[in-house]
């Protein structure tokens, strides 16, 4: 029996009629491909990954297992569609905490049309991606049983702020996450979730050692999803943490060349992390608790006067992006 995912944090959504991914008992996840150039473009990619020996074992691990293509019936009612077939990564989480990264100051690949780079621009420089080379895509933090998640419609997440993504990268790892956004963020899990050797950390600085090298791929508005199960954290037991990349519609060859978008934001991001694990107690960000509680739970209304202010320092970076543009074609 097919369901709609229930711990979909970012994405196109089964919902409402629309088409989006499904799961189902035995732990598929199935996402359905997009009739453009994107969905054979991820099939082409999986396809690369399966079979290019290449890619060392111990990377392989960080991208979801590959079952295949198979035709389903779509959630839209379209009838039957080919899916990508993959293992869920929620599967046999129950309360699973998940924050879907996307990474790169630029989202959008070299052969991208004009109308394409301008609608993912916009999205670029009204969200985190310019100024830190990641954005919370979307995310969903365990409070409590009877709470359930705090989970920001995706809008939100795509608009929070330099400090706001700050204080969440805090917020994923605390114990303290109930219904007052007033509290500060105690990062009592951090050292649990991203630290020790086997934490987020040491997985996302393997990752960034594979990507200081590899030239077979770049990836465009790929993500990183963080996952563990807080309650495990909060017993003392160990919550699984682990990163997965997912989502490589914008994935092209590398033909020699580094994928420095992507490894610019793993940087940034690894940046942040380290800094929470090694001054957990010094996060106080420069939004007031007070702006953090408006800005964090009214959603969709407006760009903070921070965005506005990004938005203007980014087109230094736009032009920077467009320079890259025309350095990757000459590459290619
Ligand atoms: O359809 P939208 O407006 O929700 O945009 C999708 C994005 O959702 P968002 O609204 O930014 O959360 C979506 O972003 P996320 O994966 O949610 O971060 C993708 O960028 C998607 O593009 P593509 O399928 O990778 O080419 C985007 O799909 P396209 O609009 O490019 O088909
Ligand atoms: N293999 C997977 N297992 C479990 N959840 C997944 C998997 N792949 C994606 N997801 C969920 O679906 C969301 C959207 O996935 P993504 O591949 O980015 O789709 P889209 O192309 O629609 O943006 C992710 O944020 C995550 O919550």
């Amino acid at each position: 029996m097919l369901k709609v995912p229930p711990h979909q944090v970012a994405g196109h959504e089964a919902v409402d009629g629309k088409l989006g991914p499904l799961v189902d008992e035995s732990g598929r996840f199935y996402k359905p491909l997009q009739d453009d150039e994107r969905g054979s473009n991820e099939v082409a990619f999986y396809r690369s990954l399966s079979t290019n020996s290449g890619i060392p074992e111990h990377i392989r691990r960080f991208f979801p297992t590959f079952y295949g293509t198979q035709l389903i019936e779509a959630s839209d009612g379209s009838g039957l569609k080919p899916h990508l077939v993959l293992k869920d990564i929620a599967r046999g989480q129950v309360n699973p905490s998940i924050m879907d990264v996307k990474i790169g100051s630029r989202t959008w690949a070299p052969e991208a049309s004009q109308e394409y780079v301008e609608k993912c621009l916009k999205k670029d420089r009204e969200s985190s991606s310019l100024p830190l080379g990641f954005r919370i895509s979307g995310l969903q933090i365990f409070r409590s049983k009877e709470l359930g998640f705090w989970k920001p419609g995706k809008k939100a997440a795509q608009k929070f702020s330099t400090e706001e993504v700050k204080l969440v990268l805090r917020r994923f790892v605390s114990s303290n996450t109930l219904n007052d956004l007033d509290l500060e963020p105690d990062c009592a899990l951090a050292s649990t979730v991203y630290g020790g050797s086997a934490g987020i950390l040491s997985q996302l600085l393997e990752l960034k050692a594979w990507f200081e090298d590899q030239t077979i791929y770049h990836f465009y508005a790929c993500s990183i999803l963080v996952v563990f199960e807080k309650e495990l954290a909060l017993e003392g037991r160990n919550p699984g943490a682990q990163i997965k990349l997912i989502d490589f519609a914008h994935v092209y060859e590398g033909r020699g060349v580094i994928d420095h978008n992507f490894l610019g934001g793993l940087c940034s991001l690894i940046k942040f992390i380290s800094e929470i694990l090694t001054a957990p107690n010094e996060g106080k960000t420069e939004v007031s608790a007070k702006d953090d509680q408006k800005n964090l739970t009214n959603t969709d209304n407006g760009v903070v006067a921070d965005q506005e202010n990004l938005i203007k320092s980014g087109n230094g970076i736009v032009a920077d992006q467009k320079n890259l543009t025309s350095t990757d074609n000459d590459v290619s």
